[in-house]
């Protein structure tokens, strides 16, 4: 079925609009509250993560509405009276959002954005913005983790035809170049991002042509930079010394780039034809791997001397093969009273990893001004300036044991204003920029935090007052329940 007004208003929950109607029916849908989006565990086991996902934001905010078709969907099929459509038919959000730039590094239980706006509307868009990120952060993150990986090499993303359908591969390709991957396969992300677009050849060309000679020359005499894909028969016995033949038989009429590699032992076989391309005098041609890679086997094949020069990875990262959800978070922190003043709250948990903290916050990474390296992240209440102090206190918001002072900081405030009262207003840097912020930004952190295997966690902890907060509203709520038993 197919709308012509179809809108993304309804990509959401039932429960959510089933919470607003009753916001609504009891009149406290105005109310402000405030919501912390954030992921406990960082993906991959890995030490950083990269934000992404905020673009694809912002577009879903400006353009949110319910549609002509949604509000008869939502009265005719689904039930809902004709005065809360209404109501419905008014929402816009109007709100203000603060958010982390896209690539920025993110650590958990730290609020990447923040929404601050009247209850139904904050509570209306959840499912949308977490959708957004989760998907899109695991994948910038996993980018990351396989650039970390590779060092300078040539990166190519060939994941569309593995992707979870098309958004996914086109936003994934967006994600992984703000990760830092350098081209896509995805000529349709070329054009809509402006990311440089990439390719070689399929298997299918030689066998079109039967015979690799005819099909290397055929393709050679169409695109003047060739890459041939060299395993379809054998790799060594008549890959590599047909795409040899044709190079050079067509002498300066194409730039022999290089052969690609997709089977087989990947250590040995780049290892062969490198030698057969250097006897044969193309030192310059680059030999490309691709075949299920992911940071893992790469790291595998760089421990074996295997002699590659670029790389394309499809699979396992467009689906974030390892890891396939981020699991991130939406969670109330504070909210709107019958007085007109805000109430911090709290969910409470078994589990203390998973007890919000509660307030309007602001998220801080302090740097140190001796050494220009991050020391940490520090989660402040909305009134405080830790930049005002000489010497910081920074403990671990579970085992407040650890902890130590910090004194020669900058601290950084991470939050952008994106939109204030419903209305835009962030300016979105261009993807090159984001790619490269992301880069500059990877400096700040020790490598240790960096690496891929069993890296060293980064602190993220709460001020003071945030935890002394904390414990305040975790008394109140177990006053509140003792209160109840009989
Ligand atoms: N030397 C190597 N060390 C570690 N892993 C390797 C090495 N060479 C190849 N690999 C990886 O091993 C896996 C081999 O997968 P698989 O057995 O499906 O491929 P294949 O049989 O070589 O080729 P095909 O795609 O034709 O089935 C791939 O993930 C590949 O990247
Ligand atoms: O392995 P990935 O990281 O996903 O990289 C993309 C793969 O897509 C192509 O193979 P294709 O889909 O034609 O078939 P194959 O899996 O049999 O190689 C290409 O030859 C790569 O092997
Ligand atoms: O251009 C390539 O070589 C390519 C593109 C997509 C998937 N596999 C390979």
């Amino acid at each position: 079925m197919s709308y012509t007004d179809d809108s993304l208003a309804l990509h959401t929950d039932l429960y959510q609009i089933n919470m607003a109607e009753t916001y609504w029916e009891d009149n406290v849908h105005k109310r402000r509250a405030v919501f912390d989006l954030y992921f406990r565990k960082l993906p991959f086991d890995n030490g950083i993560g990269v934000f992404a996902g905020l673009e694809k934001i912002i577009d879903f905010i400006h353009h949110f509405r319910f549609s002509k078709s949604d509000l008869i969907y939502l009265k005719e099929e689904l039930g809902y009276a004709d005065d809360f459509i209404d109501y419905l038919k008014t929402v816009r959000f109007t709100g203000n959002i603060k958010s982390v730039r896209e690539g920025e590094i993110v650590f958990g239980n730290e609020p990447i954005l923040r929404v601050e706006a009247p209850l139904a509307e904050a509570q209306l868009i959840e499912t949308a913005l977490l959708n957004i990120v989760n998907y899109q952060t695991l994948i910038a993150t996993k980018a990351c983790r396989i650039r970390q990986t590779v060092g300078e090499q040539q990166l190519m993303e060939f994941g569309t035809r593995r992707a979870h359908e098309m958004d996914a591969a086109i936003w994934g390709t967006r994600a992984a170049f703000i990760g830092g991957f350098d081209s896509t396969s995805n000529v349709r992300a070329g054009k809509l991002f402006g990311i440089p677009v990439s390719g070689t050849h399929a298997h299918s060309m030689i066998q079109a042509y039967r015979d690799e000679y005819t099909a290397f020359k055929k393709y050679a005499q169409r695109h003047k930079n060739c890459v041939f894909l060299v395993d379809t028969y054998d790799t060594l016995k008549s890959g590599v010394p047909n795409a040899i033949k044709v190079a050079k038989e067509l002498g300066n009429q194409i730039n022999f780039t290089g052969v690609r590699l997709d089977s087989g032992d990947m250590a040995y076989l780049s290892k062969e034809a490198r030698k057969m391309l250097d006897d044969a005098g193309f030192h310059e041609t680059k030999i490309v791997a691709s075949n299920d890679l992911d940071e893992e086997t790469i790291l595998s094949l760089q421990a074996q001397g295997a002699k590659i020069d670029a790389w394309g990875v499809g699979t396992k990262l467009i689906t974030a093969f390892d890891q396939p959800a981020l699991g991130a978070v939406y969670k109330l922190v504070s909210i709107e009273n019958e007085h007109g003043e805000m109430v911090d709250t709290i969910k409470i948990s078994g589990n203390p990893e998973k007890v919000t903290t509660p307030s309007m916050k602001k998220l801080y990474r302090i740097v140190n001004t001796i050494n220009n390296r991050a020391e940490g992240d520090y989660i402040t209440l909305e009134n405080e300036y830790p930049n005002e102090e000489e010497k910081l206190k920074m403990f671990h918001p579970i085992h407040t044991y650890i902890s130590k002072f910090v004194t020669n900081f900058n601290a950084i405030n991470l939050h952008h204003d994106i939109f204030m009262d419903g209305k835009l207003v962030y300016e979105t840097p261009d993807l090159y920029e984001m790619q490269a912020y992301t880069k500059d930004q990877l400096d700040l952190f020790w490598d240790e935090y960096k690496r891929t295997i069993h890296p060293e966690e980064y602190a993220v902890d709460l001020s003071q007052k945030t935890w002394d907060n904390k414990m305040e509203n975790i008394k109140e709520v177990r006053k509140m329940v003792s209160g109840m038993q009989r």
